[in-house]
Formats: C-alpha cells, sequence, structure tokens
C-alpha cells in the first residue's frame, strides 16, 4: 500500500528545512547505496555536519509525531534521513533498498519520501514506485509525506530542469508483515470513526479489544 500525507511540515518548518538544506555542503550519492543500487544513483546528499543532524532531528520528530504515520507505519526505529538534491540530468534508476540498514542494524520495512520544494520548482523527477497494478508515479507538494513499502522496485525518473530537494528515510515497523499493517491500519480509522460519530459504546469496546489484541500478536517491539 502506498500512503500519501500532506502537511507533515508546516511552510514555517519547511522554510526552515530548505534554508538549512542550502547551507549544508553535498557530495555525490552513491556513497549510501547498496552495490547494485549505486551503478543506477545520480544525485547529491548532504555530507554529514551539525547542521545535517540538528536537520535530521526535526524532520524524524515531524515524521513520527504525525498521526497518520503512527497507525500507518506503526514505526519502532527511523534511519536519519538523508538529504538528496537532484539537479538536471540526476536520477535514480530502477533499485530495490537495502533490507537491512544502519549500525545498529534495522530492518527497512517502509520507505519514505519528504519533499521538500514545491513540484513547480522542477520538471520530471517523479518517484516511480511498481506494485500489483502497475507503476505510480508520484510528486507532491512540499511538506507531503510518501510511506511505500521498502519492499518495493522503484526509482526516481530524470529531472530535466530546477530542483527536486527530498529527505528520504526508513523505518523499521513493529509489524513486519505489510498484509497485518494494512487489517490494522484499516481497524484504527474505523475505531476512530466509530467513536467521532457515536463515542464510545459496547461495539467501540469490542474494536478497540479486537485492535489491541491483533497487535499484541503481531507486534514485535
Ligand atoms: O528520492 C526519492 O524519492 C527516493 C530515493 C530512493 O529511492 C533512495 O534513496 O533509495
Ligand atoms: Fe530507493
Amino acid at each position: 500500500m502506498i500512503i500519501f500525507i500532506s502537511d507533515v511540515l508546516n511552510q514555517d518548518a519547511l522554510s526552515r528545512a530548505r534554508e538549512a538544506a542550502a547551507g549544508l555542503s553535498f557530495e555525490p550519492g552513491q556513497t549510501t547505496a547498496g552495490w547494485h543500487a549505486r551503478s543506477v544513483k545520480a544525485n547529491s546528499q548532504a555530507m554529514p555536519s551539525a547542521g545535517l543532524r540538528v536537520l535530521q532531528q526535526r524532520i524524524v520528530k515531524a515524521i513520527e509525531a504525525h498521526p497518520v504515520v503512527q497507525m500507518s507505519a506503526l514505526p519502532r526505529l527511523m534511519t536519519p534521513p538523508l538529504i538528496s538534491r537532484y539537479g538536471p540530468g540526476d536520477a535514480y534508476g530502477r533499485h530495490v533498498d537495502d533490507a537491512v540498514m544502519g549500525t545498529p542494524p534495522m530492518r527497512s520495512d517502509l520507505s519514505a519520501t519528504l519533499f521538500l520544494n514545491d513540484p513547480d520548482a522542477y520538471d520530471g523527477g517523479e518517484l516511480i514506485i511498481e506494485g500489483p497494478g502497475g507503476e505510480e508515479a508520484i510528486k507532491l507538494a512540499a511538506g507531503s509525506l510518501v510511506l511505500y513499502p521498502s519492499t518495493s522496485l522503484h526509482q526516481v525518473a530524470p529531472v530535466t530542469k530546477g530542483e527536486r530537494l527530498v529527505a528520504v528515510t526508513w523505518i523499521q515497523s513493529l509489524v513486519a508483515d505489510e498484509a497485518a499493517r494494512a487489517i490494522l491500519f484499516d481497524l484504527a480509522q474505523a475505531k476512530q470513526q466509530m467513536f467521532e460519530q457515536a463515542g464510545k459504546s459496547p461495539a467501540f469496546d469490542l474494536l478497540a479489544k479486537s485492535y489491541a489484541n491483533l497487535l499484541r500478536r503481531w507486534a514485535r517491539p
């Protein structure tokens, strides 16, 4: 399942993030790709620095704090985001993300792209994700996040004009199985809607109990 979440960063947070990114030094992105993804990766990434760490912390906080991220991804661990820049001619060819990454190692269950500049700031640069129903080309407003299964083949189409600026991160979920996560997301939404429409009721209690007990079965904290 591909999930779109708008307003993960508001206008104020966005301009601060863009300002911080403008002050960072960038290097070729090949350094952080797995060996087979490296051959198709052509972009720039922010180099480690104190400024990068502050920006990464702000972005992680905003992503984690979002209620839809909590409900859909059930995050347990998240990598510090890469700040990636794609100028004209840059692209990231078809690849699958590493299954295990970082120190200490974590499993990538969900991949996430947070768009830091607007779609009209660049031509091309769609994130193309392959799913059972075919390809989906994604280009979201600044401040919006796309979450997708790390099991998918995906690519970033060449940028032909302007600059694409994104933060890219990976999430290890409390629930590794994508199908189980999808059921829990449906139930969490149903629980919320039922509560909003009719308050607490015996039916709500049963739904809440089922949700909690499924999560208890499936979660690996
Ligand atoms: O820039 C993006 O939206 C995704 C980049 C990507 O696929 C990666 O860094 O592995
Ligand atoms: Fe990727």
